[in-house]
């Protein structure tokens, strides 16, 4: 690791009245609520695909849950996994290096262990309470929730869709300015779709209702750090020198937000700024609204067969992009365990490996921004890449409303003027950042 010296302490339930203290006691039970819910009305369902053997599946599934929810709640230690899938192995593991952390006679445990850890872990023993349960093991607990949330910001992925054909008609007589000025218009369209997640409001719907190129003027304040000049660079520079360079979009929720990741990587192509993007997304349903591979067919589907003109005819090139590999989705384990990403040359050298051939990486949403931060108290004016504790496998910028009490790379006072200003300005999804990070500023 680059970074040896001291790092600040995780962000962690045992710090009463934190964010991360009223989420694991609040939040996370209500989803594990909505989570027994779901699979109890799905019983028929079950019933018909699997008979008895379904029934008695739902059954054993929801037990564990209940288990799990009341563990949580009471604060009871964690337990390892007992699934034997290929990720097992690493999350027991991740339990004996997180009890070697505390005091001798401390175990790892809801409210004790870094939130980080916890909320995953959360996701993960979900995933195990259906994989112990052969017949609906490949059941999505949260793909109806995602699946409404795409339709009800139909409106809004009709306009984008429309906005970006209009772009797309005159892309070949646009000067470079113009291709900047678009560029800059739909990096903060998939900016403030990350608003659209579903597990910051504990699965109540989130949709985009209006058309998302008309708020971006009224949003711009709300911007606190933005580096999309630097991003600009990057693309321009490697485009330039005769190669339109890999982008790597790292994505994050299902539903709108995916839309605006869609239309700004077939934007990016379009306009020559990237010759291929590589998508990748979670291999399991995970917080909620993130997006598994079969969200990332399932959309492009459904934007195809729209009965909209130019929201079709977004889908068919899409589904082009795809079939010619132009476009790639992986779903690396990585994105599942608890890790900061700062581990991952060491805990997933194929994947860091990989990332290496990226000229561009596009980190969505807030986890991820958790992640490349290591959830930890870190001073407002730490700077991102002291943050990244040496993860930077390339140039790399996250895209991100704040909705978890970690941020860094603020100028002096600009986060205490802030919290004079709005108490709840890093939890309630209204501030943003684009922030970069590239090797050779190291
Ligand atoms: O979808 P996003 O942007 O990663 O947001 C999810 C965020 O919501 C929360 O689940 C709220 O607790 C955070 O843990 C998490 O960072
Ligand atoms: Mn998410």
């Amino acid at each position: 690791m680059a970074y040896e010296d001291v790092v600040p302490v995780s962000l962690s339930a045992k710090f009463q009245g934190s964010f991360a203290y009223f989420t694991v006691r609040d939040r996370m039970s209500t989803i594990l609520t909505k989570i027994i819910d779901t699979i109890h009305r799905n019983k028929n369902k079950f019933f018909e695909e699997h008979g008895e053997e379904g029934v008695e599946a739902e059954k054993r599934a929801i037990s564990l849950l209940s288990k799990l929810r009341n563990e949580l709640q009471t604060d009871k230690p964690v337990l390892v996994l007992s699934d034997d899938q290929q990720d097992t192995e690493e999350w027991n593991q991740y339990m004996v290096r997180q009890q070697a952390v505390l005091d001798g006679n401390e175990v790892p445990s809801w409210f004790k262990s870094p939130w980080l850890y916890v909320e995953c872990y959360m996701y993960r023993k979900v995933q195990e309470s259906l994989n112990l349960n052969p017949p609906i093991c490949n059941f999505d607990v949260f793909e109806e929730a995602k699946n409404k949330s795409f339709f009800e910001s139909q409106l809004a992925i009709i306009a984008i869709c429309t906005y970006q054909q209009s772009v797309l008609n005159k892309i070949e007589d646009l000067s470079e300015e113009h291709i900047l000025e678009q560029f800059l218009k739909l990096l903060q369209v998939t900016l403030w779709g990350n608003k659209c997640d579903l597990s910051i409001s504990a699965g109540k719907a989130i949709s985009q209702q209006c058309s998302p190129i008309d708020s971006l003027e009224v949003l711009k304040p709300y911007i606190l750090v933005d580096d999309s000049r630097s991003v600009w660079s990057v693309l321009i520079n490697s485009s330039s020198a005769g190669s339109p360079p890999r982008v790597d979009i790292v994505l994050d929720n299902a539903g709108f937000e995916l839309v605006t990741d869609l239309i700004l990587a077939d934007f990016l192509l379009s306009s020559r700024l990237a010759s291929t993007i590589h998508f990748h997304g979670k291999y399991m349903p995970w917080f909620v609204s993130d997006t598994t591979k079969k969200d990332f067919e399932w959309t492009i589907k459904q934007v195809l067969r729209s009965n909209h003109k130019y929201m079709s005819k977004c889908g068919a090139q899409w589904k082009k992009y795809c079939k010619d590999g132009t476009w790639t989705f992986d779903d690396h384990k990585y994105w599942t365990l608890p890790h900061e990403f700062c581990d991952m040359s060491q805990v997933a050298p194929d994947l860091y490996n990989d990332l290496q051939k990226s000229s561009l990486i596009l980190f969505k949403g807030d986890l991820n921004y958790r992640k490349l931060t290591g959830d930890r108290k870190w001073d407002y004016t730490v700077p991102f890449q002291r943050a990244l504790r040496g993860f930077q496998p390339a140039p790399l910028c996250s895209l991100r409303t704040l909705k978890a009490d970690v941020q860094v790379g603020l100028k002096p006072g600009q986060g205490e003027n802030l919290s004079a200003a709005d108490s709840n300005w890093m939890t309630n999804g209204k501030y943003a950042v684009i922030q970069f990070s590239s090797p050779c500023k190291q």
